[in-house]
């Protein structure tokens, strides 16, 4: 399909090909293509004329939003035509806008209603938006919401938010399905309802990690396109029960007493995590653990008994690359990251390693690194209680850090199970 346009005050040569919108100057050969991909919508204006928008690659792995208008006689052709290329089944429709108003800087709802609603209005889609009152409610509200009247889930808030509701669908799901969650070993059905993130909270780190930036526009034209990367969770169980569900990162240990001692100063807003951490490494706890953890290719199980300072896993893997960790969606198995004791200073070198995701952050003779599908850990000397109101406790506490969130132990054992590919995100992560 071809045809003559103008564009300014010059003319064009207009057309429809397979895969894109391509136009040039009539006497000119040089050509501007604009994949079908990447059209956000063809509006057709009042005087024979019409407008492409479409996301275009920006600073670094940016988007952003452009348009070009034609004038001439075959606009409404042109217009259908291009409106029933772009019609993409994988384009979400309906979403589910979940708003933490308390996220970050408290500017959840400014920026949703700033950056990204007009864009998900240009581009036909029709937002249900829930601000939440506590937290919580999110998780709750999805146990319940009829999924079938959406084509996604859009957080807009920060990490924890994005696990809350990630836990939520995958519960839901599961409950649908029927599967025995409880049990460590239940087959955990994946979600096909994808979610997206629009960064507002304090961290962003699944955003960054999955587009580069933590650009808003970014963030909303990704879940326009509809693009999908697969992600991973881990199950934390505790004496047959499910605690929680981690997509991010599982840190028992350090990485908990970390986050119990952050949260104990939210007033201080995000720059808690720049100084708090430097008292509780000062703190470090040493703990008598047996870890027995599944390795993923052999499928057999092993044993390590010794003191460490933490048990950890990255969700979204890190590998190495180019000196750097950068971080891999739907990886084959976890990494398992066993921290045993050692000097003050080894240590807090190694821990800045992590931070900077220096490549050989756990190139350390008392960082153990094994490759697994499950693992359980078994507090040797913690000695449980029944709390006043007839729950289980220890006696001493101990912290996991999900995602962000604390979990206090109510048994001295835990098992983490690793799900392939659970989840869907709106974006394309880089390979
Ligand atoms: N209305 C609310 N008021 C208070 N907390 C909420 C509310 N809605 C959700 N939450 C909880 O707040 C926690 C943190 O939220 P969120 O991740 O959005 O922000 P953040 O902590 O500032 O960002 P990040 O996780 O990136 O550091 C989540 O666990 C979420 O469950």
């Amino acid at each position: 399909m071809e045809g003559v346009f103008v564009k300014g005050k010059e003319e064009f040569v207009v057309s429809v090909t397979n895969k894109s919108l391509s136009y040039r100057l009539k006497d000119e050969i040089e050509t501007c293509f604009v994949p079908f991909e990447d059209i956000l919508s063809v509006k057709l204006d009042e005087e024979s004329s019409f407008t492409v928008y479409f996301a275009v690659a920006s600073k670094g792995r940016k988007l952003k939003k452009e348009s070009v208008t034609f004038y001439g006689e075959k606009a409404e052709k042109f217009a259908l035509e291009l409106n029933s290329r772009i019609n993409n089944k994988n384009r979400p429709k309906k979403l589910l806008v979940i708003i933490n108003p308390n996220s970050g800087q408290r500017k959840a709802e400014k920026i949703y209603k700033n950056k990204v609603k007009r864009l998900f209005e240009l581009s036909g889609i029709e937002p249900v938006v829930k601000v939440t009152q506590a937290p919580k409610e999110a998780k709750q509200m999805l146990q319940e919401y009829d999924l079938s009247t959406i084509d996604g889930i859009v957080t807009v808030g920060g990490d924890g938010l994005y696990c809350e509701c990630m836990t939520g669908l995958v519960l839901r799901v599961q409950k649908d399905a029927g599967v025995k969650y409880n049990s460590p070993e239940a087959k955990v059905v994946p979600a096909t309802i994808p979610i997206g993130i629009i960064p507002a909270g304090s961290g962003d780190y699944i955003v960054q990690y999955l587009h580069g930036t933590r650009d808003v526009t970014t963030a909303a034209l990704h879940i326009i396109l509809g693009k999908r990367t697969n992600a991973n969770v881990v199950g934390v169980h505790q004496d047959g029960e499910l605690t929680a569900y981690s997509g991010l990162l599982l840190g028992f240990g350090l990485f908990g007493d970390i986050m119990y001692d952050c949260e104990k100063f939210r007033w201080m807003g995000p720059t808690r995590y720049n100084i708090i951490p430097v008292g509780t490494v000062l703190r470090r706890r040493a703990f008598d653990l047996d870890v027995e953890y599944q390795l993923s290719d052999t499928k057999e199980w092993q044993k390590v008994d010794d003191t460490m300072y933490g048990v950890d896993t990255y969700v979204i893997t890190r590998t190495p690359k180019d000196r750097k960790m950068v971080p891999k969606f739907g990886d084959e198995a976890i990494n398992l990251y066993m921290t045993s004791k050692c000097s003050f200073a080894k240590h807090v070198k190694q821990l800045a390693q992590v931070q900077d995701h220096k490549a050989e952050c756990f190139d350390h003779e008392f960082v153990k690194e094994r490759r697994v599908d499950a693992y359980k850990v078994r507090l040797t000397r913690a000695s449980s209680i029944i709390s006043d109101n007839g729950e289980p406790g220890l006696e001493e506490k101990y912290y996991i850090n999900c995602d962000g969130e604390v979990i206090t132990l109510t048994h001295p054992e835990f098992e983490a199970r690793f799900h392939r590919n659970v989840i869907q995100l709106f974006g394309q992560a880089e390979v």
